[in-house]
């Protein structure tokens, strides 16, 4: 009987998916449980050198197909390499966004290539999340968090404030038509809240699943 389970976080960029991801791994880590903390795109070295082709330098370096193409590839060597073989010894796998960023981003909001965005994930991806966690905010709240981290990603200022808008809609309609696999967490709250909020989602998962 295989113990495994995939969580991923989504949300728009400033939410504060990095933050509760961690905390969410240091929290099960502590409970004894084999956690592998993970991100997208990236979490395996060939991933890592994709994110840094698809995420710095020049935006309009590459297509919006080709740019498909390339986060496509960064997540299959980061299931071939780091999600798989994590899943099938048992680990709860952690993903700092998955497919539904995809679907969002070059699917609609970025790329407008949703048709494209089904069939290469059916092709060669093929493997869903078990449990996807929505941080869910205000792009105006989560862009004042970015700008005082520092370092927001060049991508986030491409998009401004109204592309921003149309990434949470989309994400919180894909909530409602995947209700069982997609909760929705109120992320413009303390981050000892929100944790706490992911947490009970989190147990009542483990404690349901086969
Ligand atoms: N609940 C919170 N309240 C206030 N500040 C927060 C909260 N959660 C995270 N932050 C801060 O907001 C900033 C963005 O958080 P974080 O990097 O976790 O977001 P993210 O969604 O992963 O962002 P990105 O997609 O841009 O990488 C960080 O400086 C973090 O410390
Ligand atoms: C996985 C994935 C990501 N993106 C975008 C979304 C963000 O703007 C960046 C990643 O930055 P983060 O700080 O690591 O959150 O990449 C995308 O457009 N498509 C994707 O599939």
């Amino acid at each position: 009987m295989s113990r495994s389970t995939f969580v991923s976080f989504e949300g728009i960029d400033g939410s504060g998916k990095s933050t509760q991801a961690r905390r969410l791994a240091r929290r099960l880590e502590a409970e004894g449980r084999d956690v592998v903390l993970t991100r997208e795109p990236g979490g395996s070295p060939g991933a890592e050198d994709i994110r840094k082709l698809v995420l710095e330098g020049d935006p309009d370096r590459w297509s919006a197909e080709t740019e498909l193409l390339l986060f496509t590839a960064a997540r299959r060597d980061h299931l071939e390499r780091t999600i798989r073989p994590a899943l099938e010894r048992g680990a709860i796998v952690i993903c700092d966004r998955f497919a539904d960023s995809t679907r969002a981003y070059q699917g609609r909001t970025r790329g407008g290539l949703g048709g494209m965005v089904d069939d290469l994930h059916a092709l060669m991806i093929g493997v869903e999340p078990d449990l996807t966690i929505l941080v869910d905010m205000d792009p105006a709240a989560a862009l004042a968090r970015a700008e005082e981290r520092g370092g927001a990603e060049l991508r986030f200022e491409e998009f401004g404030l109204t592309l921003q808008q149309e990434v949470r809609g989309f994400f919180l309609d894909l909530a409602k038509s995947h209700p069982a696999r997609i909760r929705v967490v109120d992320g413009d709250r303390p981050p000892e809240a929100v944790e706490a909020d992911i947490a009970r989602i989190v147990s009542d998962h483990l404690e349901r699943r086969p």
